[in-house]
């Protein structure tokens, strides 16, 4: 199954990735994904036809007509059909700007977590919002969030970003670590009194923050616009799936907080649209999926665009809940010599606040499981994160049929559809979304309180970020795993060690597989939990696959996806 979907074109697993990567440079690339789909629309249509409107509808509801639109886009040179979604405008009330959910009953357990900062002289952390000293529209914007108390990544990661000092961080997933960048960057903006932005055909914003899929940096600019309402500075995103024109208006009225996917970043670039002379700040969100075999020429790229700083003129922060120790390596050469490394618990590890479970199944015993899974969650919201995009067509499709409102999210879908997936699945309209590896970094979807993995991810990372969608901000949530040992057993030892450093149930079955299994991570069935691993020091224990030992870095998402 999981192979059979290079049948798209798209390289098979392993060099899928950096294949990809020549869809995706900008948005014409939008218009190579629906050229991908052909082979996979005959299939889904005759399983779309039966669900009559319960919440899926397969790949390609829309063909995007070959019109002019008026905007200023080129045309693929295979005269593709041009990008013209036009997202709906954003509430501008205040109730919409600071909606969040409350953090749950293991938000004081982070103040237990082991913290380790390496690298000279880090500054004291603080405490408190108080002690972070930020200006009273900020402050104000903090409150109204709800947010009390900062996590341990804002207190120490606060004060190294208002200090100047380059950074790596490193903290579980759903720790705060978006606030941890954004208010120091703000505050300092701010602070500095950074012209208020306005009209100009080249746009010159003093922080650029990159992240490797549409929905989280749409996700991460949300947060930007609501730590920065009622103040100067002006956050704006950019993303492929959209139409240019549009974002090009509104970059143009003005932008000192760049948010943005590579490729779309890097057409804004190019088009003259956007300067880099002035970028003070260079954030890589989800930093080790950026500096991947997918990510990392652009990342090159923009760094060497005309006018970019060099590294000592700006200041590099990256965070992570994963990072293995030959990404961190070639991290170093985008941060200064000084740069700091801050641990936040295990490098890599699961969040503790996950109830991890593992089920051992067969390949053709998974969609009975699953249903029986769904019968125990009911109306819950619940991820359903399967290999491929073809495969989560199928997925959503057979549950539609078993009368579960389900929905889809995957990178042949039109950013519409995703944009319309992501909110039936918010709203509880449909309270399962089937995803591939686009979904499994950084979104942050209140109330999921169960993860599944129908199809177990090739690397160890993908599954921490994968079930890290639930748990979040202390909240508790549940990941059941389907393991199916004729595919799987390659992750048996790295998933032992993930299992027993979160302090969760080893199956007797699965340590069993990690003995047999020819994996090449070493092997430490007792799950020895260590604070930090900066790569600087060399060896020690970084979650699963964090000690070089991993599969190929390659390997880490789903083979078939096209992120951007
Ligand atoms: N100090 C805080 N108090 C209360 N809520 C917070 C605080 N900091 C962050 N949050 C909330 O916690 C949630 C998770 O934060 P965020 O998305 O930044 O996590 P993350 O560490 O980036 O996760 P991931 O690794 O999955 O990207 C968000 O809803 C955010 O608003």
């Amino acid at each position: 199954m999981q192979s059979s979907f290079s049948s798209q074109g798209r390289g098979g697993r392993g060099g899928g990735r950096g294949g990809f990567k020549g869809f995706s440079t900008d948005d014409g690339n939008e218009d190579g994904r629906r050229g991908g789909r052909g082979g996979f629309r005959g299939g889904s249509q005759g399983d779309r036809g039966g669900f009559g409107g319960r919440g899926y509808r397969g790949v390609d509801e829309e063909v995007i007509p070959k019109v002019s639109t008026g905007d200023n886009e080129t045309e693929g040179e295979d005269a593709r059909p041009r990008v013209t979604y036009i997202p709906p405008p954003l509430a501008e009330d205040e109730d919409a700007i600071f909606a969040h959910y409350a953090s749950g009953i293991n938000f004081n357990k982070y103040d237990d977590i082991l913290i380790d900062v390496s690298g000279t002289n880090p500054p004291q952390a603080i405490y408190t919002f108080e002690e972070a000293s930020l200006c009273e529209s900020l402050k104000r914007n903090v409150s109204k969030s709800g947010y009390v108390k900062p996590t341990p990544v804002q207190k120490h990661g606060i004060p190294i970003i208002a200090a100047g000092r380059d950074l790596m961080a490193c903290a579980q997933t759903g720790s705060g670590k978006t606030a941890a960048f954004l208010l120091p960057i703000l505050q300092k903006l701010m602070a500095d009194g950074v012209a208020a932005s306005s009209f100009s055909e080249l746009q010159e914003p003093e922080a650029l923050i990159v992240a490797p899929t549409r929905e989280l940096i749409n996700q991460i600019y949300m947060e930007a616009r609501k730590f920065a309402h009622g103040t100067c500075v002006r956050p704006v995103v950019v993303y492929g799936g959209i139409s240019t024109g549009h974002q090009i208006r509104d970059l143009l009225r003005g932008c000192n907080v760049l948010c943005g996917t590579p490729g779309r970043l890097l057409d804004m670039i190019g088009r003259g649209k956007v300067g880099l002379t002035k970028i003070r700040y260079f954030v890589l969100d989800e930093a080790d999926r950026m500096l991947d075999m997918g990510f990392e020429p652009d990342m090159r790229k923009i760094v060497g665009s005309p006018g970019m700083p060099s590294k000592e003129d700006r200041q590099t922060l990256m965070f992570s809940a994963t990072y293995p120790a030959d990404i961190q390596r070639l991290a170093g050469e985008f941060l200064k010599k000084d740069y700091l490394f801050l641990a936040v618990g295990v490098v890599g590890g699961a969040c503790s606040d996950v109830e991890q479970v593992l089920i051992q199944v067969t390949k053709f015993s998974k969609r009975d499981q699953l249903l029986d899974v769904l019968k125990n969650t009911k109306d819950e919201r619940t991820m359903v994160f399967v290999e491929t995009k073809r495969q989560a067509d199928f997925i959503a499709a057979f549950l539609c049929q078993e009368n579960v409102a389900t929905t889809s999210i995957h990178g042949d879908r039109e950013q519409r559809e995703r944009e319309q997936a992501l909110g039936d699945f918010r709203s509880g309209k449909c309270p399962v979304l089937v995803a591939t590896s686009v979904a499994a970094r950084g979104l942050d979807i209140q109330d999921v309180q169960h993860v599944v993995n129908f199809d177990l991810p090739n690397n160890i990372d993908e599954y921490v970020h994968r079930i890290g969608r639930t748990g979040r901000c202390g909240n508790t949530g549940r990941a059941v795993s389907f393991y199916d040992p004729a595919a799987d057993d390659q992750l048996a030892r790295s998933l032992v060690k993930i299992l027993s450093s979160a302090q969760q149930e080893v199956p007797a079955w699965l340590e069993g597989s990690a003995l047999d299994a020819h994996g090449t991570t070493s092997f430490n069935p007792q799950g020895k939990v260590f604070a930090s691993t900066d790569s600087r020091r060399g060896g020690g224990f970084q979650g699963a696959s964090g000690g070089g030992g991993g599969p190929p870095v390659a390997a880490a998402a789903a083979d078939d996806e096209d992120w951007e």
